[in-house]
């Protein structure tokens, strides 16, 4: 099997409110999308890695770790930057990972296991199980509309792996601006996708205080 990484990094990080894009930030000694380079890169059936930056940012990036990774422009929304991505991967790669450049706690472990998923089902993402109670608010978020059952839901993380046909497939229709993660563009295509628990800390990073956060666990 010979698979592709897409590191969707071309945020602006607008929730964090860092001059310097969070994605870039130093954490721990590497900027932070360097942690999923890394990690996708310890595993042998990865042959291609794309990084995808701001579109400034591609050449310096490119020169610096020549030999690393592929980079290449993103666009306004995250789904445009991993469709420019997808135009990068190799006619020879039989899956696709598509993983946030903000998740840079994910495991080898929790990717192999997402990987084994889409393997036998061609389609498969991180989960983790919701731990507070969850409940569907009024459009402007005042008050409560109703309870949901929290057992049947479930917060969605990256990577978000796919058969490299299924997820081009998947990004060669019209994208709505409210698509904010690759597994809905290939349920449109009426495909079930697998959900695979992650058992190691894989949040993202928002705001500054899950920067600190990552901080304290990359250091423990
Ligand atoms: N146009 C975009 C928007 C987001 N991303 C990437 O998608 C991941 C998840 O997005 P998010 O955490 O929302 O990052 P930002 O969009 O930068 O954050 P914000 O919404 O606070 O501006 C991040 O690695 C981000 O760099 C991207 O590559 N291209
Ligand atoms: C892809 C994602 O991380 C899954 O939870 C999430 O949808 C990204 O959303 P963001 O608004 O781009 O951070």
């Amino acid at each position: 099997m010979k698979n592709a990484a897409i590191i969707v990094a071309a945020g602006s990080g607008k929730r964090f409110g860092s001059r310097v894009s969070k994605q870039f930030l130093n954490l721990n000694g590497s900027p932070m999308f360097l942690w999923s380079v890394k990690a996708f890169a310890s595993i042998k059936s990865f042959k291609q890695i794309i990084v995808v930056v701001p579109s400034d940012m591609v050449e310096s990036l490119s020169l610096k770790h020549k030999a690393g990774f592929f980079c290449t422009a993103g666009g306004n929304e995250r789904f445009y930057s991993v469709k420019n991505g997808l135009a990068l991967v190799e006619d020879y790669i039989d899956f696709i990972a598509v993983h946030d450049a903000a998740r840079p706690l994910i495991s080898k472990k929790d990717i192999l296991s997402v990987l084994d998923k889409a393997a036998k089902t061609k389609a498969a993402v991180a989960v983790e199980k919701v731990k507070d109670t969850v409940k569907l608010v009024s459009a402007g978020g005042g008050y409560i509309l109703k309870t949901l059952d929290r057992t049947i839901l479930r917060n969605v993380q990256t990577p978000q792996i796919f058969k490299t046909e299924l997820l081009k497939r998947a990004y060669s229709g019209k994208i709505s601006v409210g698509t904010t993660d690759d597994s809905q563009l290939v349920e449109n295509l009426k495909i079930k996708v697998s959900a695979v628990e992650t058992k190691f800390p894989n949040f993202k990073i928002t705001t500054k205080q899950d920067f600190e956060l990552a901080k304290k666990i990359l250091k423990s």
